[in-house]
């Protein structure tokens, strides 16, 4: 009897929860449907039980397996030149969104609506920052935040901290160096440990040496980004995951607390002291000045709630700051090495700038942090990596009553879906991008006259608008401190052929029974080996294998 009992309650909790799924799932497809109906762009495969999901696949088989999704939404994304919208509804891996790819509607989306950060955002970061942050956040809780961390990533703060930069790159050059004549390395490893070390100095004051020993908080992140992926259920499902993520966010959580309360003590002590040591001012991290920020409203000690919501923001730094600066400088190097008359006019306009001799530059940034703005050319030639290899984009929720007008003057409507800004597709649109597939840096040197000039809308790497990002000065900054003292006399150039062939001896029985059964995996993107994948902020496909040597000419 107690057995019927229990077999009876099972079978109604469970068809309890069947019911609820397929009304959810039947209420968001007739949604979809509507709006099918109504003539909104959207692939026409699209069916009741999948969505668009078997859509996709079919552009995902075009690529590499490890490249990133984006590519295949990019290419999809050709279908609708005409409109530059359409919906795909992804649900229930992901929610239903128009992919944008127009300067105009993206300008509406981000700029004039600023429509609020998606729920799924929030929740995909939650692991990595262990709590609402900047990139997550809306509303007035966003405005406090970022008012509170924008002082320590402006202009002139970031000009201040060109010194740190300039000695974290001179550790990079050091290594790429130590690896001239010694073989193949991954040069997406080297960039990671520079960007790392160079954000933890910046926001944190934190002199990590992290570029040639290991420190606790990127240790204990990595173990976070490991056991991370904003979609793929064989990671999400891991019923390990939620304990590893949780310990090591402890980890980093009690770091950054002892952090700021040394801060802290500083702070006071610095208020409390009125004689002059007669010492330079100090150059100020980025929690230093939030934190006298947040001293100057009045507060007096670290309130358990803010040093909690502080913490997650500096982890999303360390995070958002990392990954994507160091894979876009691995692109600057492969640029250069393919396009060797770019890298002479680089080395041209560093002569005129700093002098002949490579070293003079270092003592000029260290002092003169503002040369950097008289380097026209590089920070052209960055844009110009920057439209071609942007790392990230942003996904923006609808409201009721907001709608995008598509290229045909269509408003179509925000109410149920919201926005997946594709950069990729965005970069290489060819209606605002003339020869947009061609390496053409000129297009950020030339005037309003001239064809190549572009749209100030639709170069949009850091995004526009109140939500953009706030890190982009330091990245500028870092990218051409790197270039400067690197690109005259060290050449970089791929490896992926010897890496190729390396991996293919090593290749054991399994793995040839696999290529005799399914075929070799497609190795280029495009024609380009060195593709972006999925991990973190776009990483270069299998680290950037290469090789360091002394340029020819010097
Ligand atoms: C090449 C390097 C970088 C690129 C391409 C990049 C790109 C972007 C983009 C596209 C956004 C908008 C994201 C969205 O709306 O969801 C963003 C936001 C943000 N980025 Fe970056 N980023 C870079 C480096 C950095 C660095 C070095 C930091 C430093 C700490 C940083 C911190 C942030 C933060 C905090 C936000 C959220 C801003 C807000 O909503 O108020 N990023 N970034």
């Amino acid at each position: 009897m107690e057995l019927l009992t229990i077999l009876f309650t099972a079978g109604v909790l469970l068809c309890t929860c069947l019911g609820y799924l397929v009304r959810t799932a039947y209420t968001h497809r007739r949604k979809i449907n509507e709006l099918r109906k109504r003539g909104v762009p959207m692939p026409k495969e699209w069916s009741w039980v999948t969505g668009h999901l078997l859509v996709l696949q079919k552009y995902v088989d075009k690529i590499p397996p490890d490249a990133a999704v984006a590519f295949a939404m990019r290419d999809l994304s050709q279908e609708y030149a005409d409109q530059e919208i359409f919906l795909m509804d992804f649900w229930p891996v992901y929610p239903a969104l128009f992919t944008v790819f127009g300067p105009n509607a993206i300008e509406k989306i981000c700029n004039k609506y600023n429509l609020p950060k998606t729920a799924t955002a929030a929740n995909s970061m939650q692991p990595v920052t262990g709590g609402p942050s900047l990139i997550s956040m809306n509303g007035d809780e966003w405005k406090y935040w970022r008012s509170l961390f924008n002082p320590g990533f402006s202009t002139g703060a970031m000009l201040n901290n060109v010194p740190h930069i300039v000695d974290s790159v001179l550790v990079f050059r050091e290594k790429l160096i130590e690896k001239i004549g010694k073989g193949m390395f991954s040069l997406d490893e080297f960039t990671t440990k520079l960007t790392m070390e160079v954000i933890l100095k910046v926001t944190l004051d934190d002199s990590s040496n992290y570029q040639r020993a290991p420190h606790i908080l990127p240790t204990a992140l990595g173990r976070i980004l490991s056991w991370h992926s904003f979609w793929d259920p064989r990671i999400l499902l891991n019923p390990f995951r939620p304990f590893v993520q949780r310990y090591n966010g402890q980890v980093i959580d009690t770091y950054i607390k002892k952090e700021l309360e040394k801060r802290l003590l500083e702070i006071r002590a610095a208020k409390s002291s009125t004689v002059s040591d007669g010492q330079p001012k100090a150059i100020k991290s980025v929690i230093t000045l939030a934190l006298e920020a947040y001293l100057d409203e009045g507060e007096n000690v670290l309130d358990e709630r803010f040093a909690k919501f502080a913490a997650s923001q500096i982890r999303l730094f360390l995070f958002a700051g990392t990954d994507t600066t160091a894979s876009i400088l691995v692109y600057i190097y492969h640029m250069l090495a393919k396009h060797p008359e770019w890298r002479t006019k680089l080395r041209e306009e560093h002569d005129e700038v700093f002098g002949k001799r490579s070293i003079d530059a270092i003592g000029l940034l260290r002092g003169t942090p503002s040369l950097l703005n008289n380097c026209k050319l590089t920070l052209a030639f960055i844009k110009e990596t920057l439209r071609l290899y942007a790392p990230a984009g942003t996904m923006r929720a609808g409201l009721p009553g907001v709608t995008v007008t598509d290229l045909q003057g269509n408003e179509q409507p925000m109410d149920y879906v919201g926005a997946n800004v594709l950069h990729q597709a965005l970069h290489l649109n060819p209606r605002v991008w003339p020869r947009a597939h061609e390496f053409l840096p000129e297009r950020f040197l030339v005037g309003p006259e001239d064809e190549l000039h572009p749209d100030p809308a639709a170069f949009r790497p850091f995004e526009q608008g109140p939500r953009n990002c706030i890190g982009q000065t330091l990245v500028y900054n870092e990218l051409r401190v790197a270039v400067i003292l690197t690109c005259r006399d060290l050449e970089i150039t791929d490896a992926y052929d010897d890496f190729d062939r390396e991996r293919e001896s090593q290749l054991g029985a399994w793995g040839r029974w696999k290529r005799t059964v399914f075929g070799e995996p497609l190795k280029t993107l495009h024609g380009d080996r060195a593709y972006q994948t999925d991990s973190g902020g776009a990483h270069p496909v299998d680290g950037y294998p290469c090789y360091a040597k002394w340029a020819k000419d010097i």
